[in-house]
């Protein structure tokens, strides 16, 4: 039997009917296993952080293997959700964006935002959502590792790649820099001599 998800819906006020309205179509969906709904309902006025870390702790314990969620934006339920360690949850409303969250960073959260994304186009993404699996194989997976390794502390090396990279850019803007301000200094020359 093909795996079939574990699905977390959450919203605040502001992503309710989004939520309602997703939460139906993934309960039709012969791929989706289980749907929980945290909240809120009607009338709730819990704020999005509550309802985010709630789903991520839920998806962290693996008591779920994925979540949507929406708010106004998308943006404070994603901010949220990624408090949790190993969560990586994005948002996302457009097509290459919702397949890279998957196959590219391996993000177990996707967030909307109903004032910004239009309904039919979060449905759509959505159900496209639910045919992407990461590939352990891949050529993204050592970067997921590089991330996680941040978050476990096992980061030592990727400390010192970091560092090393960070002076490279710091040189190489300083250098950039100097060149401007010559750049600067000719062009207000030859200012001066007109
Ligand atoms: O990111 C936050 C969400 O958009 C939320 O739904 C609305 O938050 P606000 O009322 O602070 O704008």
């Amino acid at each position: 039997m093909p795996h079939q998800w574990r699905i977390i819906v959450g919203s605040d006020d502001a992503g309710l009917e989004y939520k309602n309205v997703l939460k139906a179509d993934l309960e039709e969906d012969a791929r989706v296993a289980e749907v929980v709904d945290i909240g809120v309902g009607a009338d709730d006025t819990t704020p999005y952080p509550h309802i985010a870390v709630t789903a991520a702790r839920m998806v962290a314990a693996g008591e779920a293997d994925r979540a949507l969620l929406v708010c106004g934006t998308g943006l404070g339920v994603a901010i949220s959700a990624n408090k949790v360690p190993g969560i990586r949850a994005v948002t996302a409303h457009d097509s290459f964006s919702v397949e890279r969250s998957v196959l590219s960073n391996n993000a177990q959260i996707l967030c909307f935002g109903q004032r910004v994304v239009g309904l039919e186009l979060a449905r759509r993404l959505a159900s496209d959502w639910l045919g992407y699996r990461f590939d352990a194989n891949s050529s993204s997976a050592a970067k997921v590792r590089t991330l996680l390794n941040y978050e476990s502390g096992h980061d030592l090396a990727d400390q010192a790649e970091t560092l090393r990279l960070g002076e490279e850019l710091v040189h190489s803007s300083l250098v950039t820099g100097d060149e401007q301000d010559k750049q600067t200094v000719q062009i207000n020359s030859e200012e001066q001599c007109s």
